[in-house]
């Protein structure tokens, strides 16, 4: 399905991690909506390309590339998730970076193909809140950001990203509350079916990421779960 706008379920596969064919093909064929391939650190165009070229050998799931720097922009993608990270304390996280590559890359940008992604961190421990430099919102100030998102910005997409732990299903919620065109994407810490399926009372869709490095066989439930709300 490649319609973004129907997708409740994504896997996020880091390339600077290890996964087996195996367990790469569990992924691909557990019926989510969406591979994004992304992460932080050590992300390489090596360690991409070798993931694009493994699912594609063999599966037919749509692939998004979720740009973390220009060196891994690569064409073959079916989208691309680019981040602006609304709560960094530095304006070039949240649209310096992008600015320069819009300007770069512009002649080759499939505009229905890029989606400009509204970040919220809000695990202080990940490593994306510490490489954007982010501060650490109330939840008064996540809706704030919300609210940019859609009215100031018309973003497609806000992210509230707890990267790495649980999130609080009430912030989701009262996010949700604010956002009527832009889509609210949740991820952070899912690894049961049940965790999952809190999280998509509130969230348009949910991404799950680690677990899939920790405990694959629950991390393939979080997708009936979802599909079954
Ligand atoms: C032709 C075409 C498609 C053009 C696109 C044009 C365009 C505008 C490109 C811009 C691309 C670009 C350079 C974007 C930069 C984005 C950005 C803010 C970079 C700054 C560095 C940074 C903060 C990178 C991280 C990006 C991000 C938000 C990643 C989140 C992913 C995440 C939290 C994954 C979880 O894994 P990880 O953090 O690695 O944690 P563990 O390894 O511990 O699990
Ligand atoms: O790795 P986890 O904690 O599942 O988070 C998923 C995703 O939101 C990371 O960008
Ligand atoms: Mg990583």
């Amino acid at each position: 399905m490649m319609n973004i706008d129907e997708w409740k379920h994504m896997f996020k596969l880091d390339p600077a991690k290890e996964i087996s064919d195996e367990d790469l093909d569990k992924v691909c064929e557990s019926g989510t909506d969406a591979i994004i391939v992304g992460g932080t650190d050590n992300v390489t165009l090596d360690g991409v390309l070798d993931l694009l070229s493994r699912i594609r050998r063999s599966h037919m799931v749509p692939v998004v590339l979720e740009i973390s720097s220009e060196e891994v922009l690569t064409p073959g993608f079916d989208y691309y998730f680019v981040p602006l990270v609304l709560n960094s304390k530095e304006k070039k996280y949240v649209m310096d970076i992008q600015q320069k590559a819009i300007k770069e890359y512009i002649d080759m940008m499939e505009y229905s193909e890029v989606y400009f992604e509204g970040y919220c961190v809000l695990n202080p421990e990940a490593k994306v809140f510490h490489h954007a430099n982010c501060e650490l919102p109330e939840t008064a100030d996540v809706k704030a950001y919300a609210y940019m998102a859609e009215h100031v910005f018309h973003l497609p997409v806000f992210y509230v990203e707890y990267s790495g732990t649980y999130g609080d299903p009430e912030v989701v919620r009262e996010v949700k509350a604010e956002l009527h065109q832009t889509k609210l994407f949740y991820g952070g810490g899912i690894e049961t079916p049940d965790q999952a399926t809190a999280m998509m009372e509130h969230a348009d869709a949910i991404i799950v990421g680690n677990s899939i490095y920790t405990n694959l066989k629950q991390a393939l439930k979080t997708v009936a779960a979802v599909k079954a709300e």
